[in-house]
């Protein structure tokens, strides 16, 4: 838990007897509510870990964002509740499927049934000039798929990236894979803060990061 500010529209509420992130919007995964607010469980979501970890993750609330890797809505579900409008990149049809039901409660929410290492499959439909990318892809090859994306943020965009080590390679020491991201990073980006996201998620790394 830490004092960074929180964006407007996340706060941190007392839901089921202790302190937790929450937003505002329709339940998700079977978290926790009270009233309007929504639990946001940082052990199911990398920015939420992030976030709970008192990392600078510079928002205000509002952003225009794209989210690269949204799975079944979990936490763009969060982001939704609080950012402006929000593309949601997922190229798996499954997950897909539910993450139209989270769209379904969010009129700011667009899921895109698409490859996130292809932008320019989506450049068509995504805004320019973004405040905000969001990506937690978990494959290989995170880094080039953050470099590929710059492209779609304004020059005070935000980077909030989720690197997971066992991804990229279940054998190699999590800290060489972290260097090596970070050093591909840097072709397309300057790291303003970066940190392990532990206890929430094990050897994964949390950066953010502006356009160069
Ligand atoms: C760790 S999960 C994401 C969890 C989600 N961000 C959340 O917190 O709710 C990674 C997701 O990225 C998707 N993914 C992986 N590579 C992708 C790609 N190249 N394009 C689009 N989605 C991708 C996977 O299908 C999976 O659903």
């Amino acid at each position: 838990m830490s004092d960074e500010p929180l964006p407007a529209g996340v706060e941190r509420r007392t839901i089921g007897g202790r302190e937790r992130l929450a937003t505002r919007g329709e339940p998700v995964y079977g978290e926790p509510t009270d009233g309007e607010w929504r639990a946001w469980d940082p052990s199911r979501s990398k920015l939420g870990a992030m976030i709970d970890l008192g990392m600078d993750v510079g928002l205000e609330g509002g952003e225009r964002t794209l989210y690269l890797g949204a799975a079944a809505g979990t936490t763009v579900g969060h982001v939704a509740d609080f950012a402006g409008p929000t593309y949601a990149v997922e190229f798996a049809p499954r997950p897909m499927r539910e993450l139209l039901g989270v769209a379904a409660d969010r009129d700011r929410l667009f899921p895109l049934l698409k490859d996130a290492r292809r932008p320019e499959t989506y450049a068509h439909v995504v805004e320019s000039d973004l405040d905000l990318l969001v990506q937690d892809v978990a494959t290989r090859g995170q880094a080039a798929v953050a470099v590929r994306n710059a492209r779609f943020l304004g020059d005070d965009g935000r980077l909030l990236l989720a690197i997971k080590a066992r991804s990229e390679d279940v054998t190699a020491d999590p800290e060489a894979v972290f260097s090596d991201v970070r050093s591909r990073l840097s072709d397309a980006y300057r790291i303003l803060e970066d940190r392990r996201l532990e206890p929430h998620h094990d050897d994964h790394l949390g950066i953010v990061a502006t356009p160069r």
